[in-house]
This record gives structure tokens, sequence and C-alpha cells, in this order.
């Protein structure tokens, strides 16, 4: 893959966006974002006191950071789990990007997760299961590529490693 092209990540809260990207920025030799704490620098607010204001405000916010990102060159993204939600920020981080879908299962994420830290899912485990049903048709449809993220990380980022060399 062309390194300057941007490697975007989506895929549900507490997938692995986070960690796996930065292990794999370091891998890569690049440098590492993670789009909400772009949003929180840019805004100058908090994730939950833009949700406060509405969900909308942080959308808009959302995109305004996709915005800045995607100008970037050669850099790894983690995005924020609702990402997918303004088709608009896939269109974005396309012009520049290559995005990858990190699928973990429901299971796995609530197994070690700590929901009560996460926005949204204060509300519980079932919430876990409830977006994932909601999101997946939109991850897997904005996605170039899909890695799962079902065994040790350090084998899912041998198996992304070389997917990025494969790929032109
Ligand atoms: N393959 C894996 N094996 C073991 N633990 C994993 C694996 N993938 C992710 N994790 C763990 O899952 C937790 C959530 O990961 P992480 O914070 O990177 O997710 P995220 O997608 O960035 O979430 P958010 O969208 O909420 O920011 C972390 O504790 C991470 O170490
Ligand atoms: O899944 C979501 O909609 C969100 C996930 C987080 O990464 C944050 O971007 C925010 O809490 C919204
Ligand atoms: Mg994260």
């Amino acid at each position: 893959m062309n390194n300057k092209q941007n490697i975007i990540l989506i895929g549900m809260p507490g997938c692995g966006k986070s960690t796996l990207g930065k292990a794999l920025a370091k891998r890569l030799g690049r440098d590492f974002y993670d789009a909400d704490d772009v949003i929180v620098e840019q805004e100058g607010k908090t994730i939950p006191e833009l949700f406060a204001s509405s969900e909308d405000c942080f959308r808009d916010a959302e995109v305004r950071a996709s915005q800045f990102l995607a100008h970037k060159s050669g850099i790894v993204v983690a995005c924020g789990g609702g990402v997918v939600k303004r088709s608009e920020n896939m269109d974005i981080f396309k012009k520049t990007g290559t995005v990858f879908f990190l699928d973990r299962s429901p299971d796995d994420i609530v197994s070690d997760v700590d929901v009560s830290t996460r926005p949204l899912l204060k509300d519980g485990k079932q919430k876990v299961y409830d977006l994932y049903d909601e999101r997946i048709d939109l991850y897997r449809n904005a996605a170039d590529y899909c890695i799962p993220n079902n065994k040790p990380m350090e084998a899912v980022l041998d198996d992304f490693e070389k997917l990025i060399k494969e790929i032109d």
C-alpha cells in the first residue's frame, strides 16, 4: 500500500481500534491519531459535554475532525465508534485513505471492556449487542477491508501488516 495513504480504523466501541491502531503505527513507523482526542482538542470540550448539547452537535464536531485528519498523509487513525453514522465521514476519509473494519464479536467486547467508562455503553452490556446489530451493516459497507479481531493481538497485527503490504 502506498505509504502516503492513510490507514483508517473503524469498528465498535471496545473492538481494539486504539490499542491495535497505536501498535500498528509503531510497527509501520507512522503517526497515530485517535479521532476522539482530536475532537476534544479541536472543540475545547469533552465528549460528554458535546453529547450533553446533542448527539448532532457531537457528530458535527466529528465531521470537522475527519476533515482535519484526512488532510494529513501516511497516518493511522482510530475513529470514534459511531463515525459510520454519517456517510460523509467515510467519503472524506476515502479521499486520502483506506478504511479497515476491525471486527470483534460483542461477546469478546463485553468480556473485557469496562462498559461503565464508555459513554454509549454506560447503559450496560446489552447495549453492546444492540449497537452491534444496529451498526454491523454500516461498518461492513463502509470498509474497504475487514480485519477479524478474534485472536491474540500480536497475531491480528501480523495479519493487518501482511494485508497492508499486499494491497496497492
Ligand atoms: N485481540 C485482543 N485480545 C485481547 N484483548 C484485546 C484484543 N483486542 C482488543 N483488546 C482489548 O480490548 C479493550 C478495548 O480496546 P480499545 O480501547 O483499543 O478499543 P477501541 O476500539 O479503541 O474502543 P473505543 O471505541 O471505545 O475507543 C482493550 O483493553 C484492549 O486491550
Ligand atoms: O460509538 C459511538 O457512537 C461513539 C464512540 C466513541 O468512540 C465516541 O466517538 C463517542 O462516545 C461516540
Ligand atoms: Mg479507542
